[in-house]
């Protein structure tokens, strides 16, 4: 039997939530005065919207088999990344054979290193990989998890983030992950602010239930080596992206300076093997954390996994739906999953990517078993305001 050949790859963008999870309307606790880097200019400190976290948007990528068959990839990129797509990459992709997907990552690396290696390059690529295995799934009618080898577990534990870890305990959630608030900019004052917090929320689920802190990139080493000290008194379980993503040398100096029992992690704004080989054994991290639509796709997540499982190390992907639990239902060394409560106060469960996707599974008593449907199980919302701005 011939194997389908790739048609079209299609490039939409919609503004409003979705894959861009930060672009959500004004008063969402995820984008409520949080610690970043560019705090350091007071008048971007009260929103990341202000200074262009949500600034590219959704972008969702097509890729139609000349059987009929519509893969559904998405990822963070915008406009911009739509005319990656449409403009460059879709004329190396259409007419390869479905099954192609190694020589097809390969050639979107190698064909946009000079312009890419990372960043929204990558976000494109892996859209594009996402679309493909999806692709794939609805031409052989399996879930994407039977592609990658099958279930080693039966289902997803997850734990929550956002500013309610009380009600995600509640929820059944094995942990919750607060945004930090206040950075070095802030001073002692802010040092003091975050640590009351962290208290206050120890004190509300008790000793036993994991609490993290995602510092979004937005401290210094000296402020992450005491805020650590100070938390582990109410037993931070661990502190995430501390640093500058590039600061490799940095993560390893906070390693060897926070409490042991602590465990530091990073890795949703890294991409790539390489990138990943860097945080591994430059920047010492136990946990690493990659975002299967920044750094590569699921292709090259596979790799990134097999690199922490020889170094011993834990991979949890960042929040991204559907397109991370087919992975970590497959892999030994994706122990749980990270569920982002994207409600606007965290006080319900509602589909992570909403409202982008149709039949977006969500945990029950924070627990999955990920749908037998084909590909990620789920479609394209189209009563969206989709645009595809660069037919090609
Ligand atoms: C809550 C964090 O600041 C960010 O918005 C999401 C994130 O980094 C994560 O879920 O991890
Ligand atoms: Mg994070």
């Amino acid at each position: 039997m011939a194997v389908p050949r790739i048609r079209q790859l299609r490039a939409y963008t919609v503004r409003g939530g979705g894959a861009d999870y930060h672009d959500q309307a004004a008063g969402h606790w995820i984008d409520d005065h949080i610690a970043t880097p560019m705090a350091r200019y007071p008048e971007y400190r009260h929103s990341r919207q202000s200074f262009g976290l949500n600034a590219l948007g959704t972008l969702v990528v097509e890729a139609e088999a000349d059987d009929g068959s519509v893969g559904l990839g998405v990822t963070v990129g915008g406009e911009p990344g739509a005319w990656i797509v449409e403009k460059h990459l879709a004329g190396l992709v259409e007419g390869q054979r479905v099954t192609d997907l190694e020589k097809i990552w390969d050639q979107l690396y190698l064909s946009t290193l000079h312009y890419g290696r990372k960043g929204l390059v990558l976000n494109t690529v892996s859209g594009i990989d996402l679309a493909l295995w999806d692709l794939l799934g609805q031409v052989r009618q399996e879930p994407v998890y039977h592609l990658l080898g099958g279930a080693v577990r039966d289902e997803l534990v997850f734990y929550a983030t956002g500013p309610r870890p009380d009600l995600a305990q509640k929820m059944g959630f094995i942990g919750g992950k607060l945004p930090l608030r206040h950075g070095p900019a802030e001073g002692e004052e802010g040092l003091r602010a975050n640590l009351d917090a962290l208290a206050a929320m120890r004190q509300r689920v008790g000793d036993d239930f994991w609490l993290m802190w995602d510092c979004w990139m937005s401290l210094d080493l000296d402020y992450a080596t005491r805020l650590a000290h100070a938390a582990d008194e109410y037993g931070l379980r661990w502190i995430e992206e501390p640093l500058l993503p590039d600061d490799y040398w940095g993560h390893a100096d906070l390693r060897r300076r926070m409490p042991a029992r602590m465990l530091l992690t990073a890795g949703e704004h890294e991409a790539t093997r390489w990138g990943f080989r860097l945080l591994l054994e430059t920047g010492q991290v136990d946990i690493v954390q990659p975002d299967v639509g920044w750094c590569g796709g699921i292709t090259e997540l596979r790799r990134i996994a097999a690199l922490a499982d020889s170094h011993g190390k834990a991979v949890v992907p960042h929040g991204s739906s559907v397109y991370s639990y087919h992975f970590v239902l497959s892999r030994p060394n994706s122990p749980f999953a990270e569920f982002l409560m994207m409600h606007p106060d965290a006080t319900e469960v509602v589909p992570m990517l909403h409202p982008l996707l149709l039949d977006e599974p969500v945990p029950e008593g924070g627990r999955l078993r990920v749908p037998d449907r084909p590909g990620f199980g789920v479609r394209l919302n189209r009563e969206l305001d989709l645009s595809r701005p660069h037919t090609h």
